[in-house]
C-alpha cells in the first residue's frame, strides 16, 4: 500500500496537507510563494524537520519558476539567498532548512563563478537542485528504514517479532514520504518482524495521537497508543525491544534534539535495558556545533498546555513552561544513530559527513 503523501509538487505547483486539520479532515492547501511556506511552517500546517526544509525549498522553486530571469547571476543569487535566509527564521530547532540553504548558497557561488553558465541556465540549475530534495528525501528514508530494520533485527536475533516504542511523528507526514523512525518501523513491518508499535501521545501538541496514530491506522500496522506518562509502565509490561525516535538536530558529538519527552524516554530505556535509537538523515546533522548545548530550543505558546482546542483544561493563572524540544545526551543513544549511510555510534558520525 502507498504511504501517505503530505507534500505534492508537480510542474511548479506545490500543495501541502494541512496537518492542523488531521485527523478529522485531509485537506491540501496551495503554497504559492516563500511567504506562504514560512507561514505554513510557523503555524505548523507542515511540521517535522525534513518536511519543513523541503516545503521551504520547494516554495522557492515555485517562485523561481515564475520569475523572469534577472539581468545578472549576482542578482539571481542575491534573490535566492534573501529568500532562504527568511525561510531559516521560520522555526529555530530543526537544522534541515539551514543546511539546505547553505548548500543552495554554495551552488549559487559555483554558478556565479562559472563563466560558461548564463543567468537563465543558472536559474534552471537552482530550480533543479531545489526540486531534487523531494525524491532525495524519500530515497534517504528508504535507506534509513532498511539499515535500521536490519540492525534492530540483528541485535534481537533470538526474537521472532519485535515491540517498538516511538515518539512524536516521524512518518510520511514529517518527511517527503516513508519517514525516518517510522520508516524503520515500516520496514520491520514489511519484513514481518513487527509485533506491535507503541506510539506515545506526545503532549502537549499530540503529534503522536493525531498524526502517528493516523498513519499507523491508515497503513494497518499493529499499533497501540499510550500516554507519555505510561512509557515506563509500557516498557516493563510489554517488554519493549527498542525505542526509535527521530531528530530535529543532531550535534557533532551525537547529542540529539528531538520532540520534548524524547530525553525522558532515553532515560527510561536505559533503566529498562531497552535499546534506544535515533533515526535521522545526514540533513539533520549539524557538524558545526560540538554538542547539544548549542542547539536553540523553541519555546511554544502556553495555550498548547492550558487548552484543548478552545476549552481551558489547566487552572487559570498557573505559570507554564513549554519547550518544544529537549536534548538527549549521546551516551543514552545505546542502539545508535540510523542514517541513510548506515547505523553509527554517536561518536562515529563525523567521518561519514561527506561520503
Ligand atoms: C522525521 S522528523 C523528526 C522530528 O522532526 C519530529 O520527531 C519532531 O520532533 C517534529 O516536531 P514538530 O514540532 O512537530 O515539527
Amino acid at each position: 500500500m502507498a504511504t501517505l503523501q503530505a507534500i505534492k509538487y508537480n510542474d511548479g505547483q506545490l500543495e501541502i496537507l494541512d496537518q492542523l486539520l488531521l485527523p478529522e479532515s485531509c485537506i491540501f492547501i496551495p503554497i504559492c510563494n516563500v511567504e506562504d511556506a514560512w507561514a505554513a511552517i510557523r503555524e505548523m500546517k507542515v511540521r517535522g524537520a525534513p518536511a519543513i526544509a523541503i516545503v521551504g525549498c520547494l516554495s522557492l522553486a515555485v517562485e523561481l519558476r515564475k520569475l523572469a530571469a534577472p539581468e545578472t547571476k549576482e542578482e539571481l543569487c542575491r534573490f535566492v539567498k534573501e529568500k532562504l535566509d527568511y525561510l531559516v527564521t521560520s522555526r529555530p530547532t530543526a537544522v534541515n532548512t539551514q543546511l539546505a540553504a547553505e548548500a543552495c548558497v554554495k551552488l549559487c557561488a559555483r554558478l556565479t563563478d562559472n563563466t560558461s553558465v548564463d543567468t537563465t541556465a543558472a536559474k534552471e540549475d537552482i530550480i533543479k537542485h531545489l526540486e531534487a530534495m523531494l525524491a532525495d528525501d524519500v530515497a534517504d528514508n528508504l535507506a534509513i528504514g532498511e539499515h535500521g530494520a536490519r540492525d534492530i533485527t540483528k541485535k534481537n536475533a533470538t526474537k521472532d517479532k519485535l515491540r517498538i516504542l516511538t515518539h512524536c511523528n516521524t512518518g510520511s507526514l514529517a518527511t517527503a514520504g516513508y519517514g525516518t523512525a517510522l520508516g524503520v518501523i515500516r520496514s520491520l513491518h514489511k519484513a514481518n518482524k513487527l509485533d506491535q508499535v507503541y506510539c506515545t501521545e506526545t503532549r502537549p501538541y499530540n503529534q503522536g495521537s493525531r498524526l502517528t496514530a493516523f498513519e499507523l491506522v491508515y497503513e494497518k500496522m499493529p499499533a497501540t497508543l499510550v500516554c507519555d506518562s505510561m512509557a515506563a509502565a509500557a516498557m516493563k509490561q510489554f517488554k519493549i525491544d527498542a525505542v526509535i525516535v527521530g531528530a530535529d538536530r543532531v550535534a557533532a558529538n551525537g547529542d540529539t534534539a528531538n520532540k520534548i519527552g524524547t530525553y525522558q524516554l532515553a532515560v527510561l530505556a536505559k533503566s529498562h535495558d531497552v535499546l534506544f535509537y535515533v533515526a535521522a538523515p545526514f540533513s539533520s546533522i549539524d557538524f558545526q556545533i560540538p554538542n547539544g548545548q548549542s542547539i536553540p530550543i523553541e519555546e511554544r505558546p502556553h495555550s498548547e498546555m492550558t487548552h484543548t482546542g478552545s476549552i481551558r483544561t489547566a487552572a487559570a493563572g498557573i505559570n507554564c513552561w513549554n519547550p518544544g524540544f529537549d536534548v538527549t545526551p549521546a551516551e543514552l543513544i545505546t542502539g545508535g544513530i540510523i542514517t541513510e549511510k548506515g547505523v553509527f555510534k554517536p561518536d562515529q558520525l563525523a567521518p561519514h559527513q561527506s561520503n
